[in-house]
């Protein structure tokens, strides 16, 4: 098959989701998903959100074909999917609507009933909807659903649901995409039949409630795809697999309390979300807001801390930022070009030299030696950025590095303003690195980095990229609240 225009343009027919998740606005994201050019022609109007249905209004079904004919009496439709009807009439208006303007790819989702239990198609309106069937190229049935078309009850098994989507096939002349999102277990498998073949593609269940809308978004998946793919099983394939990853990445949409949407833009992260940095940020208000108030923070603000405290302080960070060190190394190993090869390479020879000397300094300054092993909010901290570099990606290893940049610029600077004239100050040399706009020019590269690290990268290591960021900020609090715990152990 193949199509005149740049993109493929396909046609919803379906109801309304306000929220977005289902419906012809689950429809439209996905076509846009597979990079075809959406339209959509309503034909009930939903009061529905990720609870429930609270309401169904279908307008009049002359409404409907004038909406039918606006599009297709002007546009060439490459692909239509029909999702929600509703009642007979309107089905039989779709019905007749087809006969006169058959687009070359007819996908059919019968729904019946929501994901939340709630009623979609009158009872009367299932002969109309086996009418439908007929008409259609793949018609996408749940288990419920493939029964009510057949006149028989629900599967109760896998096995038994595939021979009925056999008989169906046959009887109807359709392909049949027989959904398995109902079935128990840790399989969620799916299979395309038609009166030869039956072809099973298997998929892990995600556990999640965030399932609103999946068979919608499936269905408009496959129409987008099948103008530009070779057949059925190919095109449902696809889909099926950016589903999954869709329904995975649904619960950090935070749309809802009930049954949530899938993420339909899930495999484009750059498209419009907002930066990792920003979203790590926020995350970690509260830790940030905790820094400030710690009595060690406070006391080098103002130069009341006790000196023994701070050379502790001291000699923990020397043993923590020799470790440090191989992190940024290991960043700077898996690093993607040049550019960020050698700012992380910069900055694990920094941490051995500059920093080091600076404690280094100040240790011998005050005649003092410290000798005592890393204590165990250190080897806790390091403990983690040593496991992100040993087992993460580049991107991961990236953010479990930021705090280190991030946080202490951003407290060094506000320290800065609290510490007012560094000449007398007696920790004047510490606040002057981390409060210089040198160090906080290098924190910002490695923010723009981690951004560019998770444009790459897709939902699940995003995740992750954020679990790493945030223990390392978990790490830092603990790490500068250690020190009145500390033992002395000159
Ligand atoms: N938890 C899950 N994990 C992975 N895939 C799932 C999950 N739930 C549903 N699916 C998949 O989503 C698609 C839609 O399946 P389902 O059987 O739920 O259809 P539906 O009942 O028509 O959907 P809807 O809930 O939108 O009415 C299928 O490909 C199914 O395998
Ligand atoms: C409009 C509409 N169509 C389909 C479904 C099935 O999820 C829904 N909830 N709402």
């Amino acid at each position: 098959m193949s199509c005149a225009g740049s993109r493929v343009r396909v046609l919803s027919v379906a109801g309304t989701d306000p929220t977005g998740g289902a419906g012809i606005h689950a429809d439209l994201k996905s076509f846009a998903a597979h990079g075809a050019y959406g339209m959509a022609v309503v034909t009930a109007l939903v009061a529905q959100n990720t609870h429930g249905v609270r309401a169904v209004h279908v307008p009049d079904v002359a409404f409907l074909r004038a909406q039918l004919d606006a599009v297709s009496d002007d546009v060439t439709v490459d692909a239509v999917k029909i999702g929600m009807v509703g009642t007979r009439a309107v089905a039989d208006e779709v019905a007749a609507w087809l006969a006169h303007t058959r687009p070359p790819v007819v996908v059919l989702d019968p729904v019946m009933v929501a994901t939340s239990g709630d009623r979609l198609l009158d009872a009367d309106a299932q002969d109309a909807v086996r009418r439908l069937v007929a008409q259609a190229d793949l018609v996408t049935p749940n288990l419920p659903e493939l029964g009510v078309l057949l006149g028989e009850g629900t599967a109760a098994t896998w096995a038994d649901a595939v021979r009925q989507a056999r008989r169906l096939a046959t009887a109807a002349d359709v392909t049949v995409l027989l959904k398995g999102g109902h079935l128990p277990g840790d399989a969620s498998p799916d299979a395309v039949v038609d009166a030869t073949t039956v072809t099973e593609l298997d998929a892990v269940r995600v556990s999640t409630t965030s399932t609103h809308g999946t068979g919608c978004s499936l269905s408009a998946a496959v129409a987008a795809l099948r103008p530009r793919r070779p057949d059925w099983v190919t095109a449902v394939r696809e889909a099926k697999e950016w589903l999954t990853g869709a329904i995975a990445a649904g619960e950090a949409l935070g749309v809802g309390s009930g049954r949530g949407p899938v993420d339909h833009l899930h495999h484009a992260p750059a498209l419009g979300a907002r930066p990792f940095s920003a979203d790590a940020w926020d995350r970690v208000a509260d830790l940030r807001a905790a820094c400030d108030d710690l009595p060690f923070v406070r006391g080098l603000a103002d130069g009341s801390l006790p000196v023994e405290e701070f050379e502790q302080y001291l000699h923990q960070d020397a043993l923590y930022l020799a470790q440090y060190s191989r992190v940024l190394a290991r960043a700077s190993q898996l690093a993607p070009d040049g550019v960020a090869q050698v700012f992380f390479a910069q900055g694990a020879a920094r941490c051995l030299d500059v920093e080091t000397l600076l404690h280094a300094e100040r240790l011998a300054r005050a005649g003092t030696r410290w000798s005592g092993p890393a204590s165990a909010a250190t080897t806790a901290y390091v403990d983690h950025v040593l496991a992100v570099a040993a087992t993460g990606s580049y991107a991961e290893v990236v953010a479990a590095v930021l705090p280190c940049y991030w946080l202490y610029a951003d407290i060094g600077a506000r320290i800065l303003v609290r510490a007012g004239d560094l000449a007398g100050h007696p920790y004047g040399d510490w606040v002057g690195t981390y409060g210089d706009p040198a160090f906080a020019a290098a924190s910002a590269r490695a923010c723009d980095l981690a951004d560019a690290a998770a444009r790459e990268v897709g939902a699940a290591t995003r995740a992750r990229m954020l679990a790493a960021f945030v223990t390392s900020c978990r790490h830092e609090v603990a790490f500068f609240d250690q020190v009145r715990a500390l033992a002395p152990s000159r």
